[in-house]
């Protein structure tokens, strides 16, 4: 068999490792892989988490973040960067000056607390997410947790989220994808560069195992960019695969289960 020369586009998530397997570095890379892209990391921290919450964190030293990133992207190249847990202020920092020079669009998942309600990210890392990181970003995928963490807006409907893409388009991002999966009724997005406005509605699938849904819909997101898809029709093609993942979502362990990654492959039943 002649040996393969057509590469994959490369898509690099810089992110915290959940051990068991729902969200971080774990669900982007299973969703880069259901996206047919080569999927790369940079570990930014370990968690000792599964469906019951996180038991411990412990976050990498700078330099170990830094020297994991120019190993993937001097030799091997990124076609675009989803970047989640981020723990600190210096690793913020430090991975927002290294993207200020990449080419590739940077997707920014700036995940503050997980589902469990357990601190991803120092209170005191929140001002250098919104004048570092967030200018940085191609998109910027707050959930409403979030929103309220980064503005102080608190949404309750789907006239607040407007409100909340404004507060957060004024960081810096190109487009805001303001997460509706906390409100009740569709499960209803905005996606916006503060002219042109996405509404994605999708129904909300009464499936508790939920977990890592945030980080699957900005991986899944960032394969697309790297694919050729502009930004709206990577976020509409996003939010059709977490909503498949969700609605296949599977009850391991005792608590909140994971979203299904392989959704796409297994036999409909
Ligand atoms: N029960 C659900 N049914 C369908 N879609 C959902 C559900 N919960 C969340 N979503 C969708 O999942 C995506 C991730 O949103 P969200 O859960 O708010 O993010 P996060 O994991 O960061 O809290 C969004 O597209 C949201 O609308
Ligand atoms: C290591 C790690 N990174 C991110 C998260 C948050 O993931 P998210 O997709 O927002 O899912 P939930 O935690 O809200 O289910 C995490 N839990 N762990």
């Amino acid at each position: 068999m002649p040996i393969r020369t057509a590469v994959p586009p490369r898509v690099l998530t810089v992110a915290g490792s959940d051990s068991g397997g729902g969200a971080g570095i774990q669900a982007d890379l299973k969703t880069m892989l259901a996206h047919g892209v080569h999927g790369m990391s940079v570990l930014t921290a370990v968690t000792a988490q599964n469906s019951l919450g996180v038991q411990g964190a412990w976050e990498l030293p700078v330099e170990a973040v830094r020297a994991q990133y120019r190993s993937v992207v001097d030799d091997i190249g990124v076609q675009a960067v989803k970047t989640g847990m981020l723990a600190s202020a210096a690793l913020v920092e430090t991975v927002a000056e290294l993207l200020a020079a990449t080419d590739a669009p940077v997707v920014v998942d700036p995940v503050g607390v997980s589902k469990h309600g357990d601190a991803l990210l120092a209170a005191e890392a929140l001002d250098s997410v919104r004048t570092k990181l967030l200018p940085v970003a191609t998109v910027a995928t707050p959930n409403l947790d979030e929103v309220a963490q980064l503005t102080g807006v608190t949404v309750t409907d789907e006239s607040g989220m407007r409100r909340a893409a404004e507060e957060i388009l004024a960081f810096g991002p190109r487009w805001a994808l303001i997460k509706g999966g906390h409100l009740t009724g569709d499960a209803v997005d905005l996606l916006t560069d503060g002219s042109a406005e996405h509404w994605l509605r999708a129904p909300r699938y009464d499936n508790r195992h939920t977990h890592g849904t945030g980080c699957t819909l900005a991986s899944a997101v960032a394969s697309g960019l790297a694919l050729g898809q502009d930004v709206p029709t990577a976020v509409e093609n996003a939010k059709a695969y977490v909503t498949g993942a969700i609605r296949a979502g599977f009850p391991l362990g005792g608590g909140i289960g994971p979203v299904d990654h392989g959704w796409r492959t297994r036999p409909a039943e």
